[in-house]
C-alpha cells in the first residue's frame, strides 16, 4: 500500500531462509526510513495468538487481532512485514513481496542449530522443497511484485540486500 511515508515490502520464506537477517540489514541500508516488523515476535509479545501448540511449539495466530494491530501501521507506510507466510495479508497492503529460498540441507543444518524439534524441522525442510511458500505468494499477490531470492551464502545476502535497497531507491524517486 504505497503512501507517503514509504512502502510496504513483504520479506517472507520458510523458517531458517534468512529473513530477519535480511530485514534488517535492509533497514540499515534503505534511503527511507523503515521499521522492520518480526510478526512472529509480535504475535507473542502482544499475545495475538488463540493458544499455544505444545506438539508443534507453535502459536496458533488470532488472524483478526494481528490484521487489526498491523492496520495503522501498513496504512502509515515506511514498513517490512517479516513472516514465514504472507496470505494471510490483504493483496492491497503489499508493494513488494520477497521469497526466500534455500537449499533444504542447508536450511536443515539452521534450523537444527536453533534447536528446533525433529517434526519441526522435517515439516519446514519439507515445506521448502515444496516451494509452498513461494507458491501462496504467487497466488495471493500479482506476479510482478513478488520476486524469488536465493538466501544460501554471504554472497547471495548481500546482493539480495542491494537489489531490494536499489528497489527502495526507484521507489522513492517515483514517489517524490
Ligand atoms: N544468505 C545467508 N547466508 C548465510 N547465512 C544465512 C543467510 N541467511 C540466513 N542465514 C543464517 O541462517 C540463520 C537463520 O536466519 P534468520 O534471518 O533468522 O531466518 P528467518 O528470519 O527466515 O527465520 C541465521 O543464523 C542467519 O545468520
Amino acid at each position: 500500500m504505497s503512501n507517503s511515508k514509504g512502502p510496504v515490502i513483504v520479506i517472507t520464506g520458510t523458517p531458517g531462509t534468512g529473513k530477519s537477517t535480511h530485514a534488517q540489514l535492509v533497514v540499515d541500508e534503505s534511503p527511507i526510513p523503515l521499521q522492520h516488523i518480526n510478526v512472529g515476535e509480535w504475535v507473542k509479545e502482544k499475545r495475538l495468538y488463540e493458544e499455544y501448540d505444545e506438539e508443534w511449539q507453535s502459536y496458533t495466530v488470532d488472524e483478526d487481532k494481528l490484521l487489526d494491530e498491523l492496520e495503522p501501521l501498513v496504512t502509515t507506510g515506511g514498513v517490512i512485514l517479516d513472516w514465514h507466510t504472507c496470505e494471510m495479508f490483504p493483496e492491497r497492503w503489499a508493494d513488494l513481496v520477497v521469497v526466500l529460498r534455500c537449499d533444504h540441507s542447508k536450511l536443515w543444518d539452521r534450523l537444527e542449530k536453533r534447536g528446533y524439534p525433529l517434526k519441526k524441522i522435517q515439516e519446514n525442510n519439507e515445506a521448502e522443497i515444496m516451494q509452498v511458500v513461494l507458491d501462496e505468494a504467487r497466488s495471493s499477490y500479482a506476479p510482478e511484485i513478488v520476486v524469488e531470492l536465493q538466501s544460501e551464502n554471504t554472497e547471495d545476502l548481500e546482493t539480495n540486500v542491494g537489489r531490494i535497497v536499489a528497489w527502495i531507491s526507484a521507489w522513492k524517486e517515483d514517489h517524490s
